[in-house]
């Protein structure tokens, strides 16, 4: 299993590798992960300025603590071995691969990062990657990819592709997606690894935004691609504990921290038993609870 330490990835934004604007300005909205894409939001013609593009923002541009993730181009077109080298050279912390089918696509992709560290001194191993999902073949074969390397910290249902490939297309209800999202989310828990849900591309609709990542953040998602700043907040406001789930996330963090200092790991606290798991959610409570400023680092609550 994966050993990755857990940051949250509510948010994970495309920003289109060919457009300078959105790449120097892509660190103001406050996304979790910043997403560069080489892919499909890049025409043909313009590969190699959105590459060098990128990795010149990369050298230059203070994104503060944002995870930064490149899409690279897939491993059936002749970008992907000049996109791999310039983004490991330039430090990119995570590799996200398009399209991927099998757990072999994976280890291709491990070995040609392991080969770019040595050739530019980067430390082997820094680089990590993921997966995204985007066929028939993909979501069956989602557990063998998921746990393919240790390199790996999340796989990610593209459903644009996806619906394609099943010869149908996106509908409100999200019916459609509901095997290929449970597939991934067991896939990713199974795993130890993050799951990501899919971008949501009608900027207008805010309704039917909301109700998918509410579906998504039901089921077990860390977090969902997407393709505008406005729809940071959203996501964010839907991951957002409540009140009570704090209150709870403290009474726990501070019971077991009691426990711990009499030499036991398990208690009772209300009559609840409160051992491994318990602790386990309510430390993402709390971490979640950070991220959106209702608590402070030693976990107190910030007065509104
Ligand atoms: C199926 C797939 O593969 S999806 C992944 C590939 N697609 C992408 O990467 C598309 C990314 N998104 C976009 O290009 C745009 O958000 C669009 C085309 C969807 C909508 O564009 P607009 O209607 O112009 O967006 P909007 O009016 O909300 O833009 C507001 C501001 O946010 C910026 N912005 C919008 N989207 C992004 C983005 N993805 N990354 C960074 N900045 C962005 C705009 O530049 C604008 O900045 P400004 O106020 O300084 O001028
Ligand atoms: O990863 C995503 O959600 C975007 C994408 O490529 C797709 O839906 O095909
Ligand atoms: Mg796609």
């Amino acid at each position: 299993m994966a050993q990755q330490e857990e940051r949250l990835r509510r948010t994970m934004m495309f920003v289109p590798g060919n457009n300078p604007a959105m790449v120097k300005d892509a660190g103001i909205y406050g996304a979790d992960s910043i997403m560069f894409d080489l892919e499909d939001a890049v025409s043909m013609s313009e590969k190699d300025a959105a590459r060098y593009l990128v990795y010149e923002a990369l050298q230059t541009v203070d994104y503060g603590d944002a995870e930064l993730v490149v899409r690279i181009n897939g491993l059936d077109t002749p970008y992907y071995e000049n996109d791999i080298k310039a983004m490991v050279k330039a430090g990119i912390d995570v590799i996200r691969l398009p399209k991927v089918e099998s757990a072999d696509m994976m280890l291709q992709l491990e070995a040609l990062v392991a080969d770019a560290e040595k050739e530019f001194g980067r430390e082997v191993g820094s680089t990590n990657i993921m997966a995204a999902i985007e066929s028939a073949k993909g979501v069956l074969n989602a557990y063998e990819i998921a746990k393919s390397s240790e390199r790996m910290i999340g796989i990610a249902l593209s459903a644009e592709d996806y619906t394609t490939d099943m010869k149908t297309h996106r509908y409100p209800d999200g019916q459609e997606l509901l095997f290929a999202r449970n597939m991934i989310i067991h896939a990713a828990r199974a795993a130890g690894i993050a799951a990501f849900d899919t971008v949501f591309t009608n900027m207008d609709d805010e309704e039917g935004f909301y109700r998918e990542t509410e579906l998504i953040h039901q089921l077990g998602f860390d977090g969902k691609s997407l393709v505008n700043p406005r729809q940071i907040e959203m996501v964010n406001k839907v991951y957002q504990p409540t009140k009570k789930e704090i209150e709870n996330a403290q009474n726990v963090v501070a019971a077991i921290a009691e426990a711990h200092a009499k030499g036991s790991g398990v208690i009772s606290m209300n009559g609840q038993m409160v051992d491994r798991p318990v602790v386990l959610r309510a430390e993402r409570v709390m971490r979640l609870a950070k991220a959106a400023h209702l608590v402070d680092e030693e976990g107190n609550n910030i007065e509104e």
